[in-house]
């Protein structure tokens, strides 16, 4: 069953931001006029304004009177300094959900108030298409309800799940960054195509199909990709010996080392 969310508030419009209103209006979770974005950027507020039609303003306290629950949708090195202008403002009806890399729950209670009920989450873009892949952690403040709102809010915009916080720094080198890298991937593959003889825009259709295809083949079967991977792998064909190359590159060491690299680079904004 859909559960509503009560007008919902976000700290910063930038990209993050703009791909979980756009996702969440298109689920239909709530309206727009129901959103609102502190922005301190005009060209930001304007293109918000005319491309969703939420309501944008400059001011904490605006924002915190306005809304009950608020994302926290600023860069990690700039959240000291802006949430101290929040502060004030938040009271105990006020559930906070930061997707900040890297910071903890301890650190935002240091910024905000150790009573405050706090949510940190890591989503990635693709909650502008509703195929979003989530993974938060709460504190002890925190409700059933609040969990709920959480849920709710995330699964609205693709797959959602609940984590130690323990993992959360794993979870932004993998899914939070991930399409990073598949996008990386993807641009490897169209040139690819090109330097075989195709026409770029034609590989590009074939590459984006390709990926979208075999990530939906791998969802909807359920086969392990190692399995899927076998079924394309004729012996003595083309795709082994494509492969074998990759193998020669080592893909999988230089990917598992992106993970861990990127986990890393979220425990350092935390510290
Ligand atoms: N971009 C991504 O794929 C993901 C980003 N995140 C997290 O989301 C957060 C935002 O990232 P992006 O949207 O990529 O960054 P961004 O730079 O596009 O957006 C940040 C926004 O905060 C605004 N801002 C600056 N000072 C402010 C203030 N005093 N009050 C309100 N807003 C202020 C900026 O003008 C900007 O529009 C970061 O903490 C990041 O770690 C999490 C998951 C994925
Ligand atoms: O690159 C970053 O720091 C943010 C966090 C996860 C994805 N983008």
């Amino acid at each position: 069953m859909r559960s509503s969310i009560d007008t919902l508030g976000f700290v910063g419009g930038g990209q993050m931001a703009e791909a979980m209103i756009r996702g969440i209006v298109a689920s239909g979770l709530t309206t727009a006029e129901k959103i609102m974005v502190a922005e301190p950027s005009v060209f930001r507020r304007d293109a918000l304004l005319n491309q969703y039609g939420v309501v944008c303003t400059s001011e904490a306290e605006m924002l915190c009177h306005s809304c009950k629950v608020l994302v926290l949708a600023i860069k990690p090195q700039l959240a000291a300094t802006v949430l101290a202008e929040y502060r004030p403002f938040l009271t105990s009806e006020h559930l906070v959900i930061s997707i900040m890399a890297g910071v903890t729950l301890h650190t935002l209670a240091g910024w905000l108030g150790d009573t405050i009920r706090l949510i940190r989450v890591m989503p990635n873009t693709p909650a502008l298409v509703l195929a979003g892949a989530t993974a938060f952690s709460p504190n002890h403040h925190v409700t059933d309800q609040d969990r709920k709102t959480a849920s709710a809010l995330f699964s609205a915009v693709g797959s959602c799940v609940e984590v130690p916080e323990s993992q959360l720094d794993a979870v932004t080198g993998l899914s939070g960054s991930g399409p990073g890298y598949v996008f990386t991937f993807i641009e490897a593959m169209i040139d690819g195509g090109v330097l075989a003889g195709l026409p770029r825009p034609v590989a590009e259709q074939l590459v984006l199909q390709t990926v979208y295809g075999s990530a939906k083949l791998a969802l909807e079967t359920g086969d392990h990709p190692a399995v899927l991977k076998g079924k394309v792998t004729s012996p003595g064909g083309t795709t082994i010996a494509g492969i074998q190359v990759l193998e020669d590159g080592a893909l999988r060491g230089v990917v598992m080392g992106a993970i861990e690299a990127a986990t890393e680079r979220s425990r350092e904004l935390g510290a």
